[in-house]
This record gives structure tokens, C-alpha cells and sequence, in this order.
């Protein structure tokens, strides 16, 4: 569990303030997307959570409250008792008792976590202390059938050339972050024919090209979700240790359970276990993997910033040494994305380039698209887009793939 000093540590060396210049999102606009993720699927994901533990009465009452206070009410701070009020109140400064419509989308959606977290008494020093609300979800989808299935590929891809290896695990880690359990508390989950042209950016060509076999670098690789995006994750950091075109990599997971089905160290544990059980190329990616976990090639840290609800220009020193101190930090999945372009209204052509110079180094994401932010795409893209009528920006259908150098 993450110590308040740590948490407080993290908010105080802020950095430079993040970017101006575009709208912030907010969530106050009946119709939304940002609106609907508050008014449909937090209160839907309320009543999951609790129907899926048995708790108690004072865990219901205050799940009752909350969502009374979600849907009708203003946004409270913590308790006083909490151990992390201090950090709460500095970061909800100006946001207490505002609708939680009128707050950042990105503030809003991140104090929920934390509110859900307090009101299962996760926090608390009782018997529920660290239960995670989410594990029933993410258990049920890592032994799911679909993920035998997809391990079993992996078999067919032993034998090919290691350049057509490398493109197919980049797409898979890509289009696994699909697999996001809180996108489908509501939305359907788009087909498989959906990823079919479905990519609004690639700059795998750069990507590749700053990962050089044999390079031996250290690089970062910043997790979203837990089961069908980070077996795929793994995989494809298999590669990198194996080709060579890593010779470190550092996972860096969240600290607690975030946005549903985001990977905490005991996710990771469970995947790597889920890999190195499976028969075939799968068990033997596993048992490499879990070989470099101890002589270091391949390290787990979980900062507390990962769920803070700031935008990566505001890193802590400490966090920003870290990625100093790599060749490439590849950023996976929308709420990575939210947070490293900043959570705002972007003409969509702003340079990806030029939203991250902020950054200290090299940087990926890779990302679908599942809420309205984006930047980085080609004059004419966004027109054509919007000409399709799909809803592009947030139903998980498109993707891209960025680098900054
Ligand atoms: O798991 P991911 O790819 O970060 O997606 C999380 C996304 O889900 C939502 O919480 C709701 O769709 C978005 O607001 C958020 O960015």
C-alpha cells in the first residue's frame, strides 16, 4: 500500500505546470462521452462491485452513499482519518463542493477509484484491508477460454522471422488494450473486424528503428490493464529481451486497484503464473520471463503518481529520474494517453511531438482509442474520420501507434 508521505512526496515536486492553450474536459455536457462514463458507468460499476463481494452492512451503506453523492450531490473530501487526506486535499483543492459534472473528467474519474477503494474499506485496518474489488473481473477474464486461445497462437509464431515476430506482438500488445473490463461495463466489445484499418497513426517504422537488435537498452514500459492486454505486454517484452533490443526492461505497474482492470503487482504475478503454466512457446515465454524477474533484466515498480489524477508533465523528480534514465518509456492504453498529452480539448493535428517535449527522453503510446482526446494525426485524418460517423474517438474500434524521439 502506497505510504501518504510517498503520495505526498509525489504531489509536492510538481514540476512545470502541465499544458494550456485547450479546453480542459469536463463532464457537464449531457451526451458526452465524459458524461456518460459519470452518469452510466460508475454507478454501473458500483452495483458490480457490490454484487460481486459479500460485504457488509456499513461496506453497503457507504456504497450507497457514494453513489448518492456521485449522481446527486457535490464532490467531499476524504475523511480526516484517511491516510492519504492531506495528499486528497491538496490535489481536490477548488473541486470540493462542485458538482462532480463541473470537476476534470481526468480528476473525476480518478477520485471515484479512490472513493470506491474507501468505501470497501480497502484502506482500512479490518479484515477487507487490500481485498481488491475488481479481482472477481479480472480472475474470471484471465482463466477465460479466450485466453487459452490466444496463448495457443503463440505457438504458430515461434518458428517465423524475428522482424514479422516483432510487428505482430507490437499489434497485439497494441490491440490488446482493448481488453479494458471498465470500457465494458457498458459498451459493447468491438468485434474483431473493427481492428481492420483501424490505425490512425503508426510510427512503428521510428519505433523500431530507435530499438536497434542488439542495442542493449534499458526501457520502460508503463502497464494499463491486467489479463488480455498484459499477457500480450509480456510477450512482446519477451521479445525485446530476447532479440536483444532491450537488455532492461521495468514494468511499472499501479499501486492499487485503478480504473477496473489496470495491473497492480498481484496482476502481474497472476499473468506471468497464467504463462509459464500454459503448454507450449507460451510456458517457455513464461519461464523466461520469470528467470529475468531475478537476475533483474526485467523489474516491477509501482510509483504512487500512476494513480494520481495529474497529467505526466507533473511528475514527481524521482518518477521523471526513472524515465531519464532509459533509452524509450512506451505508454500503453487511453488513460496513459489522457495523461501524457494532457486531458484536454486538442485540435487533433497538434504534433504528438510537441504535447510530450515536455518528456525526458524517447517516448511511445500505444494506444485505442476509447475517450475524445487525440492528437498527432495527419491534416485531413480527423475530416475523414468524422465523415465515417463511426465513433472513433471512444468505442475502441481505432488505434494508433506514436513516437516521439
Ligand atoms: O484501460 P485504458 O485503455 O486506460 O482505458 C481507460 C479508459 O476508460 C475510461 O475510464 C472509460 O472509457 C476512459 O475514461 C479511460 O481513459
Amino acid at each position: 500500500m502506497p505510504s501518504d508521505a510517498a503520495a505526498d512526496e509525489a504531489d509536492r515536486d510538481t514540476g512545470p505546470v502541465a499544458g494550456s492553450g485547450a479546453p480542459v474536459i469536463l463532464s457537464n455536457e449531457p451526451g458526452s462521452f465524459a458524461w456518460g462514463v459519470l452518469a452510466e458507468r460508475h454507478p454501473a460499476l458500483i452495483q458490480q462491485v457490490r454484487d460481486a463481494f459479500p460485504y457488509g452492512r456499513r461496506q453497503h451503506d457507504a456504497l450507497d452513499a457514494l453513489l448518492d453523492e456521485i449522481t446527486n450531490g457535490v464532490v467531499e473530501p476524504l475523511p480526516r482519518a484517511e491516510h492519504d487526506h492531506g495528499t486528497w486535499s491538496d490535489r481536490g483543492r477548488g473541486r470540493f463542493g462542485q458538482s462532480w459534472f463541473d470537476v476534470p473528467f481526468l480528476w473525476a474519474e480518478s477520485y471515484f477509484y479512490r472513493r470506491l477503494l474507501g468505501a470497501v474499506e480497502y484502506f482500512g485496518s479490518g479484515p477487507w484491508q487490500g481485498i481488491d474489488p475488481f479481482a472477481p473481473f479480472k480472475q474470471a477474464e484471465l482463466s477465460g477460454t479466450a485466453v487459452d486461445e490466444e496463448l495457443r497462437a503463440l505457438d504458430a509464431l515461434a518458428d517465423t522471422p524475428a522482424d514479422q515476430r516483432a510487428a505482430t506482438l507490437l499489434h497485439a500488445a497494441l490491440w490488446g488494450n482493448r481488453a479494458d473490463l471498465g470500457f465494458r461495463v457498458t459498451a459493447a466489445e468491438p468485434t474483431a473486424d473493427d481492428s481492420a484499418d483501424g490505425l490512425v497513426a503508426d510510427d512503428s517504422a521510428l519505433l523500431w528503428r530507435l530499438l536497434p537488435a542488439g542495442a542493449l537498452a534499458a526501457i520502460a514500459v508503463v502497464a494499463d490493464n491486467a489479463g488480455r492486454e498484459l499477457i500480450p505486454d509480456l510477450v512482446l517484452i519477451d521479445h525485446l529481451l530476447e532479440q536483444r533490443h532491450a537488455e532492461q526492461v521495468v514494468l511499472h505497474v499501479k499501486p492499487t486497484p485503478y480504473y477496473v482492470s489496470d495491473a497492480t503487482t498481484s496482476d502481474f504475478v497472476a499473468c506471468l503464473r497464467r504463462l509459464t503454466q500454459a503448454p507450449g512457446e507460451a510456458g517457455r515465454i513464461g519461464a523466461r520471463l520469470w528467470a529475468a524477474t531475478a537476475t533483474g533484466r526485467l523489474e516491477v515498480r509501482a510509483h504512487s503518481f500512476f494513480c494520481a489524477p495529474l497529467p505526466y508533465e507533473e511528475m514527481p523528480g524521482d518518477l521523471r529520474g526513472e524515465f531519464e534514465a532509459v533509452s524509450l518509456t512506451i505508454f500503453k492504453g487511453d488513460l496513459n494517453y489522457r495523461r501524457l498529452v494532457d486531458d484536454r480539448k486538442w485540435d487533433a493535428t497538434t504534433p504528438f511531438a510537441d504535447r510530450t517535449a515536455y518528456f525526458p527522453g524517447a517516448v511511445t503510446a500505444l494506444r485505442t482509442l476509447k475517450s475524445d482526446v487525440v492528437v498527432g494525426l495527419a491534416r485531413g485524418t480527423p475530416e475523414s474520420l468524422e465523415r465515417s460517423g463511426a465513433a472513433w474517438r471512444t468505442s475502441g474500434t481505432h488505434a494508433l501507434i506514436q513516437v516521439r524521439e
